[in-house]
C-alpha cells in the first residue's frame, strides 16, 4: 500500500460523489443505540475518485490531497467493501479475483459528507461491474449497511429521502440543481461522539414535501427543516459557527450543516454568486476546505433557477 500519482490507465473509475444532508432530523433511537433518521439528502457532482484494474495481487493506493488522513490497514472503507464482495462471492461459488484498487482522496475525512461510505458504494460498483457480480437487491441493500449507514444512499446516488438509519430510500420525483458550495473548517469530528453527545433523541419529523415542486418551494421547505445534529456538534466543534455565520455573509439562499460536521453547505441563485463567493471565503480563510460545486437534480426536473 504506498502513495500513487493517479487514476490513469485504470480499467475502470467511478466518482464517488459527496453526500449532502439538506436536512437531517433525530427522530427517535433504536433499543440497538443507532438513531432513527429522517434526512433529506442530494449528492455533489465532485468527490473522491476510484480506479479498479485486474492486476495479478491485490494492491490498494492512495493518492490526493487528503491522502494522508485515511486508513491505509484493512480498515479503509474500500478493502471492506472489496473483502465483503469477495466473501459473497466466494460462498455463491463465483469468481473474484484479485485488483489493483487506487483511491483519489479529494474529501475531507470525518466531515459529514459521506467521503469513506461513497467510496464503499463506488468500490462495490466497481467491483460488481468487473467480476460481473448480482448479488440482487436484498443482499446489496445488507451489504451495504454492513459498511455503514450511509452507503446505501451513496449507492443511490440521487436526490432521495432516507429514514430508518438509512436502510429505507425515496427517490424524489423531482428536485432542483443549486449551485452550491461545501466549506470545512478542516477540523474532523467524529460521527458517534456527535451522535452520544445528542441530548434530545426524539425531535419533530420532517414535514411533507409531496406539495414541493419548483425551486422556490422546495427552499421554503428547507428553510423550515434542520439539522439535529448541528447544536451538538458547534458545541464540540465551535469552528462550525464560523463556517456558517462566514457562509451567510455571502448572500445564500440556505446554509446548514451536513451529517455531524463539520462540512457546511450553501445554496446559490447563480454559479457567478456562488464563485464570488468562494473567492471571497477562500482568501479570508485560507485554512480553510472550499468546494464550488453544484447538487444533483432528481427526476425529470433539472432546473438551476
Ligand atoms: C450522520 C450521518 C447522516 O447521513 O452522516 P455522516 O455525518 O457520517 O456523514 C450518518 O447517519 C452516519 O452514517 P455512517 O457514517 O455510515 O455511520 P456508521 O459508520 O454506520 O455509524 C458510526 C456510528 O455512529 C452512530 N450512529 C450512526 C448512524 C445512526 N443512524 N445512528 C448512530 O447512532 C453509531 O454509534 C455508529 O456506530
Ligand atoms: N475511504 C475512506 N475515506 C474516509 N474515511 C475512511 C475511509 N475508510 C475508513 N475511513 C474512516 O471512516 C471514518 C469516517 O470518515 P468519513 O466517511 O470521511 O466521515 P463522514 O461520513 O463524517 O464524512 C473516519 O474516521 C476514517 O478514518
Amino acid at each position: 500500500m504506498t502513495a500513487d500519482s493517479g487514476l490513469d490507465g485504470f480499467v475502470l473509475t467511478r466518482m464517488a460523489a459527496a453526500k449532502i444532508n439538506l436536512a437531517l432530523h433525530v427522530v427517535g433511537q433504536r433499543a440497538d443505540g443507532h438513531h432513527l433518521l429522517e434526512s433529506l439528502v442530494t449528492f455533489a457532482d465532485a468527490g473522491d475518485r476510484i480506479g479498479i484494474s485486474p492486476d495479478t495481487d491485490d494492491r490498494f493506493t492512495v493518492s490526493g490531497p487528503f491522502a494522508e488522513d485515511v486508513p491505509l490497514s484493512g480498515d479503509n472503507l474500500v478493502l471492506r467493501a472489496r473483502d465483503l464482495l469477495r466473501r459473497h462471492q466466494t460462498e455463491h461459488g463465483a469468481e473474484a479475483p484479485p485488483v489493483h484498487i487506487h483511491l483519489e482522496k479529494n474529501l475531507p475525512v470525518a466531515s459529514g459528507i459521506g467521503g469513506g461510505s461513497a467510496d464503499a458504494a463506488a468500490t462495490l460498483q466497481g467491483l460488481m461491474a468487473l467480476w460481473k457480480a448480482d448479488p440482487g437487491a436484498d443482499e446489496r441493500l445488507a451489504m451495504a449497511l454492513k459498511l455503514g449507514a450511509d452507503v446505501p444512499m451513496c449507492l443511490d446516488g440521487r436526490p432521495l429521502i432516507s429514514s430508518g438509519i438509512g436502510e429505507t430510500l425515496a427517490a424524489l420525483k423531482t428536485f432542483p440543481a443549486f449551485p452550491m458550495l461545501l466549506v470545512n473548517p478542516r477540523r474532523a469530528v467524529s460521527t458517534p461522539v456527535i451522535f452520544r453527545t445528542l441530548v434530545n433523541k426524539t425531535n419533530s419529523p420532517m414535514p411533507s414535501l409531496d406539495d414541493a415542486r419548483t425551486t422556490l418551494e422546495w427552499l421554503n421547505a428547507m428553510q423550515a427543516m434542520r439539522n439535529d445534529l448541528e447544536p451538538p456538534a458547534r458545541a464540540l466543534e465551535p469552528s462550525i459557527a464560523a463556517v456558517s455565520a462566514a457562509l451567510s455573509d455571502t448572500g445564500p439562499r440556505l446554509v446548514r450543516m451536513s451529517g455531524s460536521g463539520a462540512t457546511c453547505f450553501a445554496l446559490y441563485a447563480t454559479d457567478a454568486e456562488r464563485d464570488a463567493a468562494a473567492v471571497r471565503l477562500s482568501q479570508r480563510h485560507p485554512g480553510w476546505y472550499v468546494l464550488a460545486c453544484h447538487s444533483a437534480a432528481g427526476g425529470t426536473n433539472d432546473s438551476q433557477g
